[in-house]
């Protein structure tokens, strides 16, 4: 029965995939991304569908080891197109490494730990690891590439839209944060 659902429902977002042009579907575990697919930024639905945003699409991906045959760098080009789907993180420039950097206030420096507990599990599950630096006491800072290729990967993202997802506002210092969690 689920299965013929699945079908039935992969087959209705593809109809309305085609319906706008869009080139190819992908149907999240929870939502329907059509590449190129125009929906009302507010909402974030289409035909009444809910659609993932793409932040969230990315924080649902799996990191794939870095030492995968074939990984290389990605373009600075393909850098920027990502940013806006990590939103709070900048891509810098580190000697010529393209990284994604984001900073915090915490409240306090016990609370900056917890906040790099939080973030190191996620990067144990994912086998990908950001550079941390907790300075001045409660100043967090997050630095995130692969280390492997010397550059951004899709990883990197996945990563830093993971780390957006959590659920770490009571660490943070309320007056002198961005909000933690990204609207996207
Ligand atoms: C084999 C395994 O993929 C490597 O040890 C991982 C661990 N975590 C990592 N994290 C990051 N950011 N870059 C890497 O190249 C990397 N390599």
């Amino acid at each position: 029965m689920i299965r013929t659902l699945q079908i039935s429902f992969t087959s209705l977002s593809q109809t309305l995939c085609r319906n706008n042009g869009s080139s190819n579907t992908h149907v999240a575990g929870t939502g329907v991304m059509c590449s190129n697919l125009a929906v009302s930024a507010k909402t974030n639905t289409h035909y009444g569908i809910k659609t993932l945003s793409s932040a969230a699409v990315l924080s649902t991906k799996k990191c794939v080891p870095c030492n995968t045959k074939d990984l290389r760098p990605m373009t600075e080009e393909a850098a920027n197109q990502l940013m806006p789907q990590v939103s709070g993180w900048d891509l810098v420039n580190d000697g010529g490494t393209l990284k994604l950097h984001r900073s915090w206030k915490v409240k306090t420096f016990t609370k900056g730990l917890e906040f790099f507990q939080e973030v190191a599990s996620v990067a144990e599950a994912e086998g990908h690891h950001p550079d941390l630096h907790l300075v001045g006491w409660n100043n967090v800072k997050i630095d995130i590439w692969t280390h492997s290729v010397g550059g951004l990967t899709e990883n990197d993202f996945i990563l830093a839209a993971k780390v957006n997802g959590l659920d770490v506002q009571d660490l943070l210092s309320k007056k002198l944060s961005k909000p933690a969690q990204s609207s996207g």
